[in-house]
């Protein structure tokens, strides 16, 4: 052995180094509590610090490539085409056996082409996973021996719950063309004779080299003319059906489960959602031409084309209670604690954290408390943060249930550890009766001059056309929160002239920052006067406009609640979940 070690020692043990530090901080064994501190090195606090600063940075600049795109990426509404499987092929074939010289035909029929269904999920929350192009695969074509082909499977298409199915109008220039009109396109141009050849060509299957005897027959001619009286009625019925455009509103979660009394022998049915385009008929085998004057037809027709449509699906999130306000009022902040911390969305103290809507619900008992005000106010921090704690208090927790039990061999984990922690999931139990149930949308948040693109503009408020109330998220801590308000329902207006007539609530948010317990006399009393002007403010200027709402003697002359909270602590949450019970359960009424 000399002192020269080969290089590829060298990197072997490189490459392994990284690997025995990973496996040691999921280890199982617990390290023995003397040698603790010194093992800890591997925690590395200026790493991760700047790990987090890293990924802070990461966050900010999606958000920055967000806004650039002027609010153009949020996917709420989407136009695909969606297209039918062909048919298969009949198949021309006459059976051999021995003793049997001459058999009878024996082509089978080709599949049915797959069909396109459209079934609403309430695992989805976004449009952008659906295909722009969605082909259901053909039929198998017929084979000798009487074989049929095989049908093709539809293709089900999920959407999520809350999207409206539209098909695009003919006179619409986003549609594509039909099967009838795609053919038409195929044969412009061509001469009369070319033409019928083609179509010809396009029909039928023929014996091998009996074509051009085939199309001499009468026999021939007879089914040809057939199929066009067939083709002719088809037009007819799916020019009627067009009469009827597909518009699907998929609001609900529908009914899967197959039905008691389907027939024996039925088998189980499975929900497959709403058919939106049929699959091509498969063509006919040879078999199928068998006549008295035609004892052995040389020819089977082809698969049909599937159906082809142009669908436009929008998405309108189907929650009760839409929260507008500007950025970094809170309004995240709020929906985790109101959901206990369930609903996950991000928190953090730049502009635009929330980039899409997110909906959370919130469950009442009869009492008034809901699952998030069960834990007394837990402490709502910013996402990284508590990311943070989690990640500590399960390595601690991990830590602690070691040395307890440390012979105990694939026991509590780091992962298992965490779930045991108290504080770790504010809110994870929930044992009161629940009596009412609701939905909140977390917005991104809403600027002055949003209708011009401005920030993530104003698209996604249409996803909150259909809330039964909004509320306005002010930070109260602001010099003048009021000014917040009116670029908020000016905003509101400019997207849908009336919108801000649903507008419930003011929620005055981080009014921890104002006074509470720690502060002196002279700010308490500062804090109680903004309040006053906030209110006056509303009761003055944000009276609700009838536009909308004319015949209703609710909406006549109501004025706005203002509700002071502060989302972090979960302070006085109570009373903003009674009053939008109240909202929900009244509109839910007038309807
Ligand atoms: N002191 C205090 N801070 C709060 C309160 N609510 C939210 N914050 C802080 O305000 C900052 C922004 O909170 P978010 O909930 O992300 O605000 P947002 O309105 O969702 O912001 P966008 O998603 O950017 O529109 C975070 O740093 C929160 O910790 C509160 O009641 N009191
Ligand atoms: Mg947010």
């Amino acid at each position: 052995m000399s002192a020269i070690v080969p290089a590829r020692f060298v990197s072997q043990f490189r490459i392994s180094r990284p690997r025995l530090s990973l496996s040691y901080s999921y280890s199982t064994h617990p390290p023995s509590p003397s040698l603790s501190p010194a093992n800890n090195h591997h925690v590395k606090p200026d790493t991760e610090s700047e790990d987090d600063a890293e990924e802070q940075r990461q966050r900010k600049r999606k958000t920055e490539w967000k806004r650039r795109q002027g609010g153009q990426s949020f996917l709420d509404h989407l136009i695909i085409n969606v297209r039918g499987g062909k048919g298969g092929n009949g198949c021309v074939a006459f059976h051999r056996e021995k003793f049997v010289p001459m058999g009878p035909p024996s082509g089978g029929n080709g599949g049915r082409g797959g069909d396109v269904y459209i079934l609403p999920t309430p695992h989805l929350t976004t449009l952008s996973s659906i295909p722009k192009r969605v082909r259901a695969t053909s039929g198998a074509n017929g084979q000798g021996t009487w074989q049929n082909g095989k049908n093709a499977p539809p293709v089900i298409l999920k959407v999520p719950l809350g999207t409206v199915v539209r098909e695009l109008p003919r006179d619409d220039p986003r549609r594509t063309k039909d099967e009838w009109e795609a053919e038409e396109e195929a044969l412009e141009g061509l001469g009369m004779e070319e033409r019928r050849m083609k179509m010809r060509e396009r029909r039928w299957v023929h014996y091998p080299r009996a074509q051009d005897d085939n199309v001499k027959r009468d026999v021939f001619q007879q089914a040809e003319a057939a199929l066009w009286r067939e083709e002719r009625e088809r037009r007819w019925v799916r020019r009627q059906k067009a009469l009827k455009p597909v518009y699907l509103d998929l609001d609900k979660v529908e009914d899967t489960t197959p039905p008691v009394d389907a027939p024996l022998g039925t088998g189980k049915h499975e929900f497959m959602g709403h058919l939106v385009v049929s699959g091509g008929a498969g063509g006919m085998g040879n078999p199928h031409f068998l006549s008295q004057v035609n004892r052995s037809p040389k020819f089977a027709t082809r698969g049909l084309e599937g159906e082809r449509l142009t669908l436009y699906l929008e998405l309108k999130i189907l929650a009760d209670v839409g929260l507008v306000g500007m950025p970094n009022a809170g309004k995240s902040t709020l929906l985790r604690a109101l959901t206990g911390g369930r609903a996950k969305t991000e928190v953090a103290s730049y502009a635009f954290t929330t980039l899409n809507p997110i909906v959370g619900v919130i469950r009442v008992a009869e009492d008034g408390t809901f699952e998030g005000g069960l834990q007394g106010g837990g402490v709502y921090e910013e996402t990284l943060i508590e990311e943070q704690k989690s990640r500590e208090a399960n390595e601690s927790a991990a830590q602690t249930s070691a040395d307890a039990a440390p012979l105990q061999e694939g026991g509590a984990g780091p992962e298992c550890a965490g779930i045991h922690d108290e504080g770790y999931r504010p809110g994870h139990h929930f044992d009161i009766v629940e009596t009412f149930r609701f939905t909140i949308a977390d917005n991104p948040g809403l600027i002055s001059r949003a209708s011009e693109n401005v920030g993530l503009g104003h698209s996604f408020l249409r996803s909150m056309e259909r809330s039964l109330a909004l509320v306005y998220v002010v930070d109260l801590s602001l010099d003048a929160p009021w000014d917040e308000l009116r670029d908020l329902r000016e905003e509101l207006e400019k997207y849908q002239p009336g919108m801000s007539s649903k507008a419930r609530m003011v929620i005055a948010n981080k009014a921890d920052l104002l006074g509470g317990d720690g502060g002196d006399e002279e700010d308490v009393r500062e804090a109680r006067e903004k309040l006053a002007k906030l209110e006056e403010y509303v009761k003055r200027e944000m009276v609700v406009p009838d536009t909308r709402l004319q015949d209703s003697e609710v909406a006549r002359g109501r004025t706005l609640d203002v509700v002071p909270v502060s989302a972090k602590y979960s302070l006085n949450l109570r009373k903003v979940v009674g009053m939008m019970q109240q909202y929900i359960k009244e509109a839910r009424n007038a309807s």
